[in-house]
């Protein structure tokens, strides 16, 4: 539904060249929830705006239901972004306007219909998003979670097929975030709406979304479905899941400090119990973590061992054997998602 191939975007500003994205290659199916996450200047925004083509990228080509966007002359790609609905951080709604004059803003523009036909429309939509009774109120009356609710409704309103989302909980607490969440995934479910969020909060792709991609750098590191990614040892998903005792584990605690990743067929406690038996090895239990990950339990276990350093390898590789795989050292190191 949506595709980017070899995407760049670079600025130049101030004589200074920045390239914002390096060559993108995102696919994202129809119907599905799907998530960028990325620490600030990643270029999420970019990749966002490139997508409905408010930004013309570098180079690179952006397919949308099927439609080559960076192909098209200016009438059509009018059209085209008619069938793409987009919301923001910071609701971007009019305040000169009730919320029915907000939600029937896009087809008055576009004249779509009469205006009672109109009217009709911009009714579903509020019973739609539960803002029913909120049509004649103003925005500065709303809280930020209803303010949400209309704008999603007027992104709603010429009947897209993809929504793009630019950190639209991000201004909220964290019940309101959840209910705006629950929208969406009702919006894929129900309408079969394909959407396409960027985030900073590895909570909501947790939350809502089906699959994710993790850029950095202009880049796309990893990308995959949510539970494949989380139940990866090595992914930076789960890097950001599994926070790490401590930055610079082995100077905090001594010894050898290593982490284990185990999913639900292992049992992580009883192998580090055995580990020190066997191999004779003074372990110490650092952390322990397991999260249920599409319905599978994942763990990680942060263990400090002291003993000989043969036997400390022997000890890691029998772990290995037995299901548990130990990450390498850099899986320490901060990920800056
Ligand atoms: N209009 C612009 N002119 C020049 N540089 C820009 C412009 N827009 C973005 N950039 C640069 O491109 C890079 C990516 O920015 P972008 O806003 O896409 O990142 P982001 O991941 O959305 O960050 P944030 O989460 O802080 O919004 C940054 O280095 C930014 O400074």
């Amino acid at each position: 539904m949506i595709e980017t191939i070899a995407l760049r975007k670079e600025y130049s500003a101030d004589g200074r060249q920045t390239t914002a994205l390096d060559g993108v290659d995102l696919s994202v199916a129809a119907g599905e929830v799907y998530g960028v996450l990325g620490a600030s200047g990643a270029g999420k925004s970019t990749l966002l705006r490139c997508v409905n083509l408010l930004e013309r990228p570098t180079s690179g080509t952006v397919r949308v239901a099927g439609e080559e966007l960076t192909a098209l002359g200016p009438a059509d790609l009018r059209a085209a972004r008619r069938r793409i609905g987009m919301i923001f951080q910071h609701f971007n709604l009019l305040s000169s306007r009730t919320v029915a004059g907000n939600v029937a803003l896009p087809l008055e523009i576009s004249g779509t219909g009469t205006r009672r036909e109109r009217s009709a429309r911009v009714a579903e939509l509020l019973e739609y998003v539960g803002l029913g009774d909120k049509a004649e109120a103003y925005p500065a009356t709303l809280s930020g979670g209803q303010r949400q609710r209309v704008a999603i409704a007027r992104a709603l309103a010429d009947h897209p097929r993809v929504l793009l989302s630019d950190e639209a909980t991000s201004a909220l607490d964290a019940d309101t975030t959840r209910s705006i969440l629950a929208l969406l995934r009702r919006l894929a479910g129900e309408l079969g709406l394909t959407i396409l969020l960027i985030t900073h909060e590895l909570d909501v792709v947790r939350e809502v979304c089906d699959s994710a991609a993790v850029l950095a750098a202009g880049r796309l590191v990893e990308s995959g479905t949510v539970a494949d990614l989380l139940a990866r040892p090595d992914s930076v998903l789960a890097a950001q899941a599994f926070a790490p005792v401590a930055a610079d584990p082995a100077a905090a605690y001594g010894g050898r400090v290593v982490r284990v990743a185990f999913t639900g067929q292992a049992d992580g406690q009883a192998a580090v119990g055995e580990l020190a038996r066997r191999y004779e090895l003074d372990v110490r239990l650092l952390a322990g973590t397991v999260q249920t990950i599409a319905g599978q339990p994942v763990g990680r276990l942060d263990l400090a061992l002291d003993g000989p350093a043969d036997r400390i390898d022997a000890g890691l590789a029998w772990l290995a054997d037995h299901g548990l795989a130990v990450l390498p050292d850099d899986a320490w190191a901060e990920v800056a998602v």
